[in-house]
């Protein structure tokens, strides 16, 4: 019997999440289809093959494509470069892509499935914890620029989400630990009981075996799946899932992605508690909840002290401003987020000493 779980997003398609799910690839990929291309990463070379061969032996004409790990996967070459193989293999509207990776992969290939044609087909099967309980799901895709982070994309939904728990085993332990960065955030924004499990066994659950890992990825999935399906094209409720979001990216950007996209949130989360609070509208606790919540988890909560004009810079590009106003998801308690617009530069300032004071004390956790 199989053991899956499927959540609905909005009625639209389904989040599954078990093992052995590749048996569903096909029926997701849809009837009336021909071609499939399988996007992968250079680190899942064998997993995309597989699948590859699997379509190719349910009918399908299946192509795969291997595209770089992580965020170097994420410029418009690479999108240029799928783009021509779609268009030598004639790929059609009613053809479809597979994307098989982490969040990195899940981005791009959406974002190719936007485009191509203006649109087809795109089922997804994410590797990754962050994939999985955020990435994949929601129909956000993109690709970075030199200027910022995701600044070119498009809002396309899957035709469905299979997240195979056993493909967690092979990540490395710090991919898994910034994946839970996001399942943190969802329980900043709405569902605490994450936080609470979180704390009652920081060192089980950053194993894919720990006890309540399955439960935490259910409730991040269904808190995203809830917030999506009532707004998918962000133009209010969704932006809380960018709960630290603003500083995180600003973070990646000046990295230059040396920083994984969790890690960065999980420290993005803390400036924007820091921030909440000096505007008055969190109280010492609940910042302290971010900083333990999240050490306990070996997430970092500090960066560098010396970087605040490229910060600064960069956050002016986040997508929640307007104009030359910076708007941030601030919680007024927990889980109760609400925007905070156009700040005291001051205290924008402020808040940053207090992310970057630890790293001159102790030196930051890095991940
Ligand atoms: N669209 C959205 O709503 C959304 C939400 C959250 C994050 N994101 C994006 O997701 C990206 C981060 O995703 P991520 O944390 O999954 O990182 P990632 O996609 O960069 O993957 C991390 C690394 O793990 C490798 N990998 C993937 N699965 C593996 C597996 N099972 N075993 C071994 N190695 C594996 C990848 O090749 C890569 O090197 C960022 O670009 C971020 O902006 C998008
Ligand atoms: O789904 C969303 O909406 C999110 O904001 C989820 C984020 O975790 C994710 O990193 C997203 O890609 C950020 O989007 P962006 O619009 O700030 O680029
Ligand atoms: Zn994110």
């Amino acid at each position: 019997m199989s053991d899956a779980t499927r959540i609905s997003v909005g009625g639209q398609y389904d989040v599954v999440i078990g093992t052995g799910l590749l048996d569903e690839l096909p029926g997701l990929v849809g009837e009336g289809v021909q071609r499939v291309l399988v996007i992968h990463p250079r680190a899942l070379a064998t997993t995309g093959e597989a699948v590859r061969e699997d379509l190719s032996a349910k009918g399908f004409e299946a192509y795969a494509a291997e595209v770089p790990d992580a965020e170097e996967a994420k410029t418009a070459q690479v999108a240029a470069f799928l783009w021509g193989v779609l268009g030598q293999a004639g790929f059609t509207r009613s053809d479809a892509i597979v994307s098989v990776g982490g969040g990195a992969t899940t981005d791009l290939a959406g974002f190719v499935a936007a485009t191509w044609l203006r649109g087809i087909r795109v089922v997804h099967v994410p590797t990754t914890l962050l994939a999985m309980v955020d990435a994949a799901v929601g129909g956000k895709t993109g690709i970075n620029t030199t200027e910022g982070k995701n600044l070119v994309g498009a809002f396309h939904e899957p035709a469905g989400v299979l997240c195979d728990l056993a493909t967690l085993e092979t990540l490395p332990q710090h991919d898994f630990t910034a994946g839970l960065a996001e399942v943190v955030k969802c329980g900043f924004v709405a569902d605490p009981v994450i936080l609470d499990l979180v704390e009652a066994d920081p060192v089980g659950v950053r194993s894919p075996s720990g006890a309540h890992v399955r439960e935490l990825i259910e409730r991040a999935v269904r808190v995203k799946a809830d917030i999506v399906a009532q707004d998918l094209k962000e133009s209010s409720l969704r932006e809380v899932l960018n709960y630290g979001h603003t500083f995180g990216h600003a973070v990646e950007h000046v990295e230059r992605y040396a920083f994984r996209h969790g890690a960065a949130v999980s420290i993005g989360m803390v400036y924007v508690a820091e921030l909440a609070r000096l505007a008055g509208k969190m109280d010492d606790a609940l910042v302290d909840r971010h900083r333990s919540v999240l050490t306990s988890l070996g997430l970092p909560v500090t960066y560098r002290g010396d970087r605040w004009p490229q910060l600064l810079d960069a956050m002016k590009r986040d997508k929640k401003s307007r104009g030359s106003l910076l708007r941030f998801v601030v919680l007024n308690g927990l889980a109760r987020p609400v925007r905070l617009e156009g700040p005291d530069p001051a205290i924008l300032q402020a808040a940053y000493a207090e992310v970057s004071a630890e790293v001159t004390r102790g030196g930051a956790i890095s991940l």
